[in-house]
């Protein structure tokens, strides 16, 4: 996969190229390119943005510089993404889409964001996404990046060491993973629930089942509300 990333900030993408991310780099999964827009502009200010028609607080950023660089960047195979809070949420399930990708090309707004118009006239040519990883703001599009790559990056064959991991992911059966525990057997007073070590494979999983239900319902209603029917089996309608 080949991901790039236009920004006026390249230096906030450095964490592209550590840990994780790092080492799928180096195995040749993934191919990182951090452009900055200003290497698109033709004033000696280097000016990315302008007043906004119609007025209002901020500054918008201007198409005929955002336009030139995507024309370069992008390719026929672009899938744009565009993080910004107006977006449709950014999810488990999308992540897995853009996983299925060549090329993502994520442009990184900032101030009070891009002229709409750069979007419209790119739709022209690609796949345009306006995603949100979140219903809050923050000052640019970068940290929206990290979130969506490390997001996309880990489900690409290879990038786990072990691939069974993506399994019992949140969301990937439309629940909140459970709790987790690893040795020692008792900490601070606090002890491993027995049942995990049992070794009944059985009640186990239907310990983690319950316990990724009941923590789902306490915290996100709305994701159960949103499953079919046959995703609940007898013993879940019974909690
Ligand atoms: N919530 C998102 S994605 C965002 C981008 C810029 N500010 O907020």
């Amino acid at each position: 996969m080949q991901i790039d990333v236009v920004t006026i900030f390249p230096e906030y993408l450095a964490p592209l190229r550590a840990a994780l991310l790092g080492k799928a780099i180096d195995k040749g999964l993934i191919s990182v390119g951090v452009h900055d827009l200003r290497d698109w502009t033709q004033d000696v200010h280097k000016a990315v943005d302008d007043s906004p028609y119609g007025g209002g607080p901020g500054m918008v950023m201007k198409a005929d510089i955002w336009g030139p660089a995507l024309d370069d960047v992008c390719t026929d195979e672009t899938r744009l993404i565009v993080p910004t809070p107006a977006g449709r949420p950014f999810t488990q399930a999308v992540a897995h889409e853009y996983a299925e990708e060549s090329h993502l090309v994520f442009a990184c707004g900032r101030y009070e964001g891009i002229d709409q118009r750069v979007v419209d006239d790119a739709r022209r040519r690609v796949r345009v996404d306006e995603v949100s990883i979140g219903d809050y703001v923050l000052v640019g599009g970068e940290v929206a990046v990290l979130a969506i790559v490390e997001a996309v990056a880990r489900l690409l064959p290879g990038v786990l060491g072990n691939p069974k991991s993506h399994a019992e992911d949140s969301f990937q059966d439309g629940l909140l993973e459970g709790p987790s525990y690893t040795r020692p057997l008792v900490w601070r007073d606090l002890e491993v629930p027995a049942v995990l070590r049992s070794g009944n494979h059985k009640m186990i999983d239907r310990w983690r089942r319950d316990q990724s239900l009941a923590r789902t319902f306490e915290r996100r209603p709305d994701l159960l509300e949103s499953l079919p029917a046959d995703a609940f089996d007898k013993h879940d309608r019974a909690l």
